[in-house]
């Protein structure tokens, strides 16, 4: 019997381009409030695997069920409005617009008003707007990033502006938060802090699906692990029995993958 508080659940979903199968069948499941893992070599078809949840690619086969809701045919925006947002590889913010401006540009995806009521600037988009600016500043407030809020995103630190992203996904009101690599490029002390607010997050009650190369980070605060190697799923498990499972330790140390990197 399902679990009542399963959140997503990913059921043999299959990507190719072309001649090559990027994601073949991998099935996964997350539930409320747990820090989910996916990891794999380069090029096992994590981001790939990303790219199906937020409608970026249309699965080819299988099936993606947000709280019991077939999303797999939905456009980005949608299931962005049902609740799953995320961040890329490669930090992509607003560089020379203001911490809460950026954390706003994720907010607006939940506005109702018409292009009549923005354009006349009515009550009903004052209101809004209003309390769209409360809710940003809230997120600050919940990210510690509140005090930063008029600094521009540039000058932030970087694990600073790892976590604006991760606010201006949070800002979205998604519950579900998808991170790809946020430990990348990340120094020792970086990633010991994104840890700790990574743990924060889920203290706040948000679900976090991460993919992630830097094996401390996902050994020390996932809850659970999906291995997948050329696009195929290898193994899954608590993090202590990933450690020890021979078929990812053969992955990891003896690939063609350029798997020492990771
Ligand atoms: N748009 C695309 N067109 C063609 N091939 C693609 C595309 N996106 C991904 N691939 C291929 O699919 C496979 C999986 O790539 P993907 O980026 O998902 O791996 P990854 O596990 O995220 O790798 P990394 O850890 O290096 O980011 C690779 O062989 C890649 O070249």
């Amino acid at each position: 019997m399902a679990r009542e508080d399963l959140l997503l659940e990913v059921n043999g979903i299959t990507k190719r381009f072309g001649g090559i199968v990027a994601v073949e069948n991998v099935s996964f499941k997350v539930h409320e409030g747990e820090v989910i893992s996916i990891i794999g070599p380069n090029g096992a078809g994590k981001t790939t695997v990303f790219n199906m949840l937020t409608g970026v690619y249309k699965v080819d086969e299988g099936t993606i069920r947000f709280k019991g809701e077939e999303i797999q045919s939905m456009n980005p925006r949608d299931i962005v409005k049902k609740g799953i947002s995320r961040t890329f590889q490669n930090i992509r913010l607003f560089s020379d617009m203001r911490v809460i401006e950026n954390v706003l540009v994720g907010a607006h995806i939940k506005t109702k008003y018409d292009f009549f009521s923005s354009i006349f600037r009515t009550k009903k988009f004052k209101d809004e707007e209003d309390e769209i600016t409360y809710n940003a500043l809230k997120v600050l407030q919940e990210v510690g990033l509140y005090d930063r809020r008029d600094d521009y995103a540039s000058n932030l630190p970087y694990g600073d502006q790892r976590k604006l992203e991760i606010a201006r996904a949070i800002a979205t009101g998604a519950k579900l938060i998808l991170l790809d690599e946020p430990a990348a490029g990340m120094n020792p002390q970086e990633s010991h802090e994104l840890m700790e607010f990574i743990r924060l997050l889920k203290k706040q009650g948000y679900t976090v699906l991460m993919i992630e190369h830097d094996m401390s980070v996902v050994m020390n605060i996932s809850d659970r692990i999906y291995v997948i190697d050329h696009g195929k799923p290898i193994a899954e498990g608590l993090p202590e029995e990933i450690a020890k499972n021979q078929k990812v330790i053969d992955v990891y140390l003896g690939g063609s993958n350029n798997a020492a990197k990771d």
